[in-house]
């Protein structure tokens, strides 16, 4: 029976990661707590452009995370058509009302109350690009059948972190929150 390996012809590449030494650790370890420090989570988002080499190289750090048996079970999806992000803001308020509304709760409400945060999403249709992220639960092997993808979940948001670091190269703003 023809056992399916999509990386059967891959040619071995040998491991050498770069060594450093104390002092160049110690000092790549607090410029990167000082990039890191600077990262914010706003509501208000700056429309100037953003070229899109940047975003597609952040998306491709963001894909060098770890994951379930490499599984890499992510997708990114990069929106800039502001028909398209008007939409994504119109379904997204929406659910986000009956969140505040119906599904949090008053415990939660009255504790984002101090982030005076609520269901309107306008910097969606300011951002210049929204990067979409999807969790493939599973995937689909060339025999048709389930792949399955290990610790999905988690693989997906360590990706989203990665992607947070990576987008601190920025000038300005980007976007964070992530909606749900
Ligand atoms: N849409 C969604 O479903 C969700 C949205 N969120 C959003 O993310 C927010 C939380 O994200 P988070 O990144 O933790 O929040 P912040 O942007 O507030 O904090 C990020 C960092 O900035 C520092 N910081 C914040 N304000 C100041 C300040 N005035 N002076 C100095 N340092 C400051 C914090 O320091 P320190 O650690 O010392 O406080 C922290 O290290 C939530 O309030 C919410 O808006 C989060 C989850 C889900
Ligand atoms: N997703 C909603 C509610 C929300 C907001 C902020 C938060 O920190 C949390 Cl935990 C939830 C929203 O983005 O408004």
């Amino acid at each position: 029976m023809k056992k399916y390996c999509e990386e059967e012809d891959v040619a071995h590449v040998p491991y050498s990661p770069e060594r450093y030494s104390e002092e160049t650790m110690l000092k790549k370890s607090k410029d990167f707590y000082s990039l890191m420090n600077q990262r914010r989570s706003v509501r208000f988002i700056s429309p100037e452009p953003v070229p899109r080499e940047v975003i597609d190289q952040v998306i491709h750090t963001a894909g060098t995370g770890p994951s379930g048996a490499h599984t890499e079970p992510w997708t990114f999806v990069v929106v800039s058509d502001p028909e398209v992000k008007h939409q994504i803001r119109l379904t997204v308020e929406e659910e986000e009302e009956m969140n505040y509304r119906q599904r949090m709760g008053d415990k939660w409400v009255q504790d984002l109350s101090k982030f005076r945060t609520n269901w309107m999403k306008e910097y969606l249709d300011v951002a210049p690009y929204l990067i979409l992220i999807f969790k493939q639960t599973y995937g689909i092997l060339p025999n048709s059948k389930k792949k399955t993808h290990y610790y999905n979940e988690i693989s997906v948001s360590i990706s989203c972190g990665i992607l947070l670091a990576a987008l601190q190269v920025k000038k300005k703003k980007i976007t964070w929150p992530f909606e749900k």
